[in-house]
């Protein structure tokens, strides 16, 4: 099979490595380039993956995924771009940076694909969208769509929608777990154990994703069913309308879009 490098094995770079490894990628297909030794090292114990320089990484792959921070991209493209060849495929899953920006910085001819996965893939249960560049045929969307799918679930996007997905599905993990750290400590404060608290509420939002998924039921139609009138989840809800946590929800992911959209710009 062709071998896929991937640059940058931080938190994404090392879950798209080991779900690339639970989808049966055979370890001697895949490389890492990382700067940091012994993160390096860490990696090659735990998956006997080998860890090249980022010049042998591009020069050997006909995929590179590029994993680093957004403000390490520039420099990273620069260091690769000599390796990089027409009709190789660069997936960048960096949020924010276009794929006009990474073509702006690599050879002619070479495809990109820009991808925004989310950390639920460690579990095989990622949201990745991925949108295609100006020189990306459907082989190259394919192989990128087949990378993202070895975590979960792959949704084709136009790029102007990355910015938007990147605060949806990209962040959205944070924002749940805010929700379930704040669902515990109310626990606390009202006289549960903190452990039976957190068992409480992580089997709650288990539960309610699950139904979500498996009724296709509109989130109304259930939040409804849960709301028996004058009972005590419509006086909650009318608490959380109270302290406008809907706009709150709304201001957060524009905030995380317009940050999204400035990435490129840095
Ligand atoms: N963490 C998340 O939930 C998500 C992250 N992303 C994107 O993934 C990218 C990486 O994010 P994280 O993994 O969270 O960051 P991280 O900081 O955990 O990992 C980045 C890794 O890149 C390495 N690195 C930096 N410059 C390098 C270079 N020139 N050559 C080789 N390695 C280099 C760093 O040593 C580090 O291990 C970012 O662009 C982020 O926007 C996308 C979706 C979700
Ligand atoms: O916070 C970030 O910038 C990255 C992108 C999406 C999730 N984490």
């Amino acid at each position: 099979m062709a071998q896929t490098a991937i640059l940058g094995a931080g938190v994404m770079g090392e879950t798209l490595l080991s779900g690339l490894l639970r989808a049966g990628r055979p370890v001697a297909d895949l490389l890492v380039g990382e700067k940091r030794g012994e993160r390096a090292r860490e990696l090659t114990e735990r998956y006997g993956v080998a860890v090249v320089s980022n010049l042998e990484a591009a020069r050997q792959a006909d995929t590179v995924a590029i994993v680093v921070k957004p403000q390490d991209m520039a420099d990273l493209l620069a260091e690769i771009s000599p390796e990089l060849r027409p009709g190789q495929l660069v997936v960048s899953l960096a949020a924010g940076i276009t794929t006009a920006y990474i073509e702006a910085r690599v050879p002619a001819g070479v495809a990109v694909v820009r991808a925004m996965p989310n950390t639920p893939a460690l579990v095989d249960e990622g949201m990745a969208a991925i949108a295609p560049g100006s020189h990306c045929d459907d082989v190259h969307l394919a192989e990128a769509e087949s990378l993202m799918a070895s975590t979960g679930r792959v949704l084709r996007v136009p790029e102007k929608q990355m910015d938007a997905v990147t605060a949806i599905s990209g962040s959205g993990p944070a924002y749940i777990f805010f929700v379930v750290e704040s669902m515990i400590e109310a626990g606390v404060h009202l006289g549960l154990p903190r452990a039976t608290s957190t068992d409480l509420v992580v089997q709650t939002v288990v539960g309610s994703a699950k139904m979500l998924r498996e009724t296709g039921t509109h989130p109304v139609v259930l939040r409804e069913q849960v709301t028996s009138p004058g009972g005590t989840t419509a006086a909650a809800l009318r608490e959380l309308e109270i302290h406008k946590v809907r706009a709150a929800f709304l201001a957060a992911m524009e905030a995380a879009r317009d940050r999204s959209q400035a990435l490129s710009g840095e």
